[in-house]
């Protein structure tokens, strides 16, 4: 791809975190697996289709970059494509009970709203340095610039009466923890600003035009106590979505609001959904709840289930860390999910800190030769007596027989590293005439289908309400999230651009190599 002068450093930086070669004024993305390498395309799409290119020596660049940066993360609203009139919110905490006190008037003297030009900084850390690490540099001097987003709450005007809304909840993809609590969540928050018509589609997008498939009612008698277990009351599924159909199914529901819960995927059907409503002048509010285990979703600090699928791995791990410890010459390995992404293997690795070799699909890594991952298991034997790695199923996908196959939804089914991995390490070491005893884990579908812990739990009661807030004050095409601990909406394409990946220039992943003490694997 051309680079159009002047340079975009901060994409450049980016990219060269995938391993891109800038030669001349071309950019090619020469990361060492095919994954990296479609990430790296992503990202040079993403950064010089969309945005300026921005002239460092011109004194006026800093507001130019922030311009577009207001642009980007403005957020779509209703009235943008249809007249709409606010009106007082309904939503108050003090407004006493009984319930039918709710339509009154609003208690001036109650400071709970978040006002419309409330922001929260995306960014907050000032790198001296763009070889500073995890440097996220703009310009070549790393200069400070401020990026604000839109924090999220409850508005004192909404734009939908409560009493006529109709509110649809829809899971999509696979499981991830802490499902339920956000379903009950968005419920309970519908109600207390005197929504009395919710309902449930089920398994995902087919909920909307498969016959079979109908409405759940839902209210807090019906969400009450789906928290306590894991999966999704509503059932999921991958696949299946065709934008038009959807929308049509919405407007034949009567649909005013849709909360969407779902990772990458289902942000990027959320928001076709939105422009296609936008399209038919719509009066419907489509808001994002992002669920993934992998924490592949950019901008946020975390999503609702990662940090329960990483204290669900430790199980795994510690199992893995008994075996490999109590056999002559034990070595354990553990496979973790991550499509695209090593959060959960990397988190889980820091977690445990038995884990001596850590695997992520950022990090390539060789097998074989002096350097590579099978050298260090023999020296981990020959030293310590045993040996236990943590590997990402997204990682080392090169060393494997691509079978180009997909998924309902499109995503690549990956073939089984660990496997490979294990059947590598047994005939290494038959190959150099030692001992071993391989212990394989495989937890995957352990990891998501728990219910969420404490700490994932209020993450979901956040998001979930901050939803409903969304959606009451008329934005559609947004999702929400946590960034640096303050809640914020953001517009979905801009969290959706690539997948987020670790950053193996990050502390975070220093950090993981200081624990587990591995080498460069190449
Ligand atoms: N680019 C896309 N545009 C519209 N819909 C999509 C897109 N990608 C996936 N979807 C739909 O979103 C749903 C969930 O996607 P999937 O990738 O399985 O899970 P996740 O949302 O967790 O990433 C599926 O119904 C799928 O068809
Ligand atoms: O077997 P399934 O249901 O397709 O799920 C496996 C996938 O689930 C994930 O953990 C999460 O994927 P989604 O975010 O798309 O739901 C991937 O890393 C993994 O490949
Ligand atoms: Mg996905």
């Amino acid at each position: 791809m051309a680079l159009a002068s002047p340079v975009d450093y901060a994409s450049i930086i980016q990219l060269n975190r995938f391993g891109l070669l800038s030669c001349g004024n071309r950019l090619r993305c020469i990361g060492y697996e095919k994954k990296t390498r479609a990430a790296c395309q992503l990202v040079v799409r993403a950064t010089f289709v969309d945005r300026p290119k921005l002239d460092f020596s011109n004194p006026n660049w800093k507001k130019q970059f922030q311009e577009d940066f207001d642009r980007r993360f403005s957020l779509p609203h209703l009235t943008d494509v249809i007249d709409v009139e606010p009106r007082p919110t309904t939503f108050s905490l003090k407004s006493r009970t009984p319930l039918e006190n709710i339509s009154g008037s609003l208690e001036e003297s109650w400071n709970g709203y978040v006002n419309d030009d409330d922001r929260a900084l995306l960014k907050v850390i000032k790198f001296a340095s763009s070889t500073s690490a995890g440097a996220d540099c703009i310009d070549p001097d790393c200069s400070w610039v401020e990026q604000w987003v839109h924090r999220a709450g409850p508005r004192k005007q909404i734009y939908f009466e409560p009493q006529c809304v109709k509110a649809g909840i829809v899971t999509c993809g696979g499981l991830c923890p802490g499902l339920n609590d956000v379903i009950r969540q968005i419920v309970l928050t519908l109600e207390k600003y005197g929504v009395k018509n919710i309902v449930g589609i089920q398994h995902g997008f087919r909920g909307f035009f498969e016959d079979h498939l109908s409405e759940v009612p839902l209210n807090t008698h019906v969400v009450q106590n789906i928290n306590l277990a894991g999966g999704s009351f509503l059932g999921v599924s991958r696949g299946g979505a065709s934008i038009s159909d959807i929308v049509d199914s919405i407007q034949a529901r009567r649909l005013d609001m849709l909360f969407v819960l779902g990772g990458n995927g289902t942000h990027a059907g959320a928001n076709a959904i939105h422009a296609e409503c936008r399209k038919r002048k719509l009066k419907v509010s489509i808001v994002g709840v992002p669920k993934t285990i992998d924490n592949d979703i950019l901008l946020m600090d975390k999503t609702f289930g990662f940090d329960t699928a990483v204290e669900a791995a430790q199980r795994a791990i510690n199992s893995a860390y008994i075996e490999a410890h109590s056999a002559f010459h034990g070595i354990g390995l553990v496979k973790l999910m991550g499509r695209s992404s090593g959060f959960i293997t990397m988190h889980a690795s820091l977690s445990s800190g038995q884990v001596d070799i850590c695997l992520i699909p950022e990090v390539p890594f060789t097998l074989d030769g002096p350097n590579g991952v099978l050298r260090h298991v023999e020296h981990l034997i020959e030293t310590k007596g045993f040996a236990l790695i943590c590997i990402a199923e997204g990682a080392g996908q090169e060393y494997l027989q691509k079978s180009n196959a997909t998924d309902a939804s499109g995503n690549m089914i990956l073939s089984d590293i660990g496997v490979h991995l294990q059947q590598k390490i047994k005939s290494h070491f038959r190959e150099i005439g030692v001992h071993s005893d391989v212990k394989y884990i495989d937890p995957t579908y352990m990891l998501r289908a728990v219910r969420a812990n404490a700490s994932d739990a209020i993450l979901c009661t956040v998001l979930g309400q901050n939803a409903v807030h969304g959606a009451f004050a008329g934005f559609s095409g947004i999702t929400t999230g946590v960034c640096n601990t303050h809640n914020v909406y953001l517009p979905i394409p801009e969290v959706i651009k690539t997948p987020r990946l670790v950053d193996p220039n990050s502390r975070m992943w220093h950090r993981c190599l200081t624990s587990t003490g591995q080498p460069d694997f190449h």
